[in-house]
């Protein structure tokens, strides 16, 4: 990379910039380029942004034409307002923000800075979607804050964000010195796109644009001191869990990864890809989880296999992976979730919410996170936290 190569590449932004509307008001905050992968963030107002989610592709399109470039990620960041004062995201110029704000000393955080605080990180994944990876993702959430680890839950299911649902969480997160501050609810750290933009603008997100937001979500969100962060990755095996996945096995030796399947073959398949991924980013599996295992008639509480039965267990072994646990299909588990308490809240001594902290309690035995949060005095410790 040379000078004459950025200053070139600077003005073929530039170039498309200006001969694109409505951007007259974005501007280059910074832009790189290192063996060739290009990184531009580019500073605009809400309507610049909102034009910009949708021409990404020609922009990238535009940018790896340029000689020295063969790929590009594109993060955007909104103009900050003038005031010090801590601002609600998304109160900016009276928009909710479509990227994330970032630090004031320029360059993302290089991954090893990476949530420096932050002891473990689970990353909950599924191979496919439907299956209930975000459930049990903050339901293990839930389990693991009320077994006393400090806990975050991050929702990185860029493309379809439930979090802010399942937690019943409808607050939006403020920005301080350009960090996001998490939303505590249920005793936990909390962060999700969706709390940020409408979950259809997310949908339409195009790969860059997706891969910036999730680096963002990691590293310029303030998370704190936590012995554990679940992350709740998108489904699927593409770039985006690969690049996620990377960076978060760069920072620590104690991640590790949850893969969540039903007993279906179909399903099963795809999770034994998730498997794949993980090896291939040398982040340690720690187990499968068949979710959806059996239907519990609530009335006569007879069992019933729907997807078949002990598949993903049968497939853990042939994995040489552990499992981790089962988790029946229940109208209960269904409906609290719904209702934006996790049924380990709801219901803490529900048969399935005994199997959600025992599954808990084996990813802090094998990560070694310890439980020693004081729970409030005043609290009962079957009392959910807000
Ligand atoms: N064990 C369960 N019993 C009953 N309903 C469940 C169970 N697990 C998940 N669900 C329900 O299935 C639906 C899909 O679950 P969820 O959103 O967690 O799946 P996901 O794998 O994260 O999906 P996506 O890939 O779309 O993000 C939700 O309505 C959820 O309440």
């Amino acid at each position: 990379m040379t000078a004459s190569d950025i200053s070139s590449l600077k003005d073929h932004v530039a170039r498309f910039l200006t001969s694109h509307g409505p951007t007259e008001q974005t501007t280059i905050e910074a832009l790189t380029l290192e063996d060739g992968h290009a990184h531009l963030i580019l500073r605009t107002t809400a309507q610049g942004a909102a034009f910009l989610q949708q021409a990404s592709t020609t922009l990238e399109e535009q940018v790896t034409q340029h000689p020295a470039v063969s790929s590009l990620t594109l993060s955007l960041t909104a103009h900050r307002p003038a005031s010090r004062q801590p601002e609600r995201a998304g109160a900016a110029e009276g928009h909710r923000p479509l990227a994330l704000g970032k630090r004031p000393t320029g360059r993302s955080a290089p991954p090893e800075a990476c949530l420096p605080d932050v002891k473990a990180v689970i990353a909950v994944a599924s191979g496919k979607g439907g299956v209930g990876k975000s459930t049990t993702a903050v339901n293990l959430a839930c389990s693991l804050a009320r077994l006393g680890a400090r806990t975050g839950l991050l929702d990185a299911d860029i493309y379809g964000p439930s979090l802010p649902h399942m937690l019943g969480e409808d607050q939006k997160p403020t920005v301080e010195d350009g960090r996001l501050r998490p939303l505590e609810r249920w005793g936990m750290e909390t962060m999700s796109i969706g709390y940020l933009v409408e979950k259809e603008q997310a949908m339409i997100w195009r790969g860059p644009m997706v891969m910036g937001a999730l680096t963002q979500l990691m590293s310029d969100v303030s998370w704190g001191t936590l012995d554990v962060l679940v992350v709740d990755l998108p489904p699927g095996t593409g770039d985006a869990q690969l690049t996620l996945t990377r960076k978060l096995s760069d920072r620590l030796q104690a991640d590790g990864a949850v893969i969540v399947s039903t007993p279906q073959d179909i399903a099963l398949l795809d999770a034994r890809r998730g498997v794949t991924l993980f090896e291939k980013t040398g982040t340690p599996v720690l187990g499968l989880i068949e979710n959806m295992s059996y239907f519990c008639c609530p009335h006569c509480q007879e069992k019933t296999d729907l997807f078949g039965h002990g598949g993903a267990r049968k497939e853990a072994e042939a994995l040489n992976i552990p499992f981790l646990g089962e988790i029946p299909l229940l109208r209960d588990i269904r409906c609290s979730a719904d209702e934006g308490t996790p049924l380990v809240l709801r219901d803490p001594e529900h048969p399935a919410s005994q199997a959600y902290r025992a599954i808990a309690r084996t990813l802090m035995d094998k990560l070694a996170i310890s439980g020693q949060q004081a729970a409030p005095s005043s609290r009962h410790p079957d009392q959910p936290m807000k």
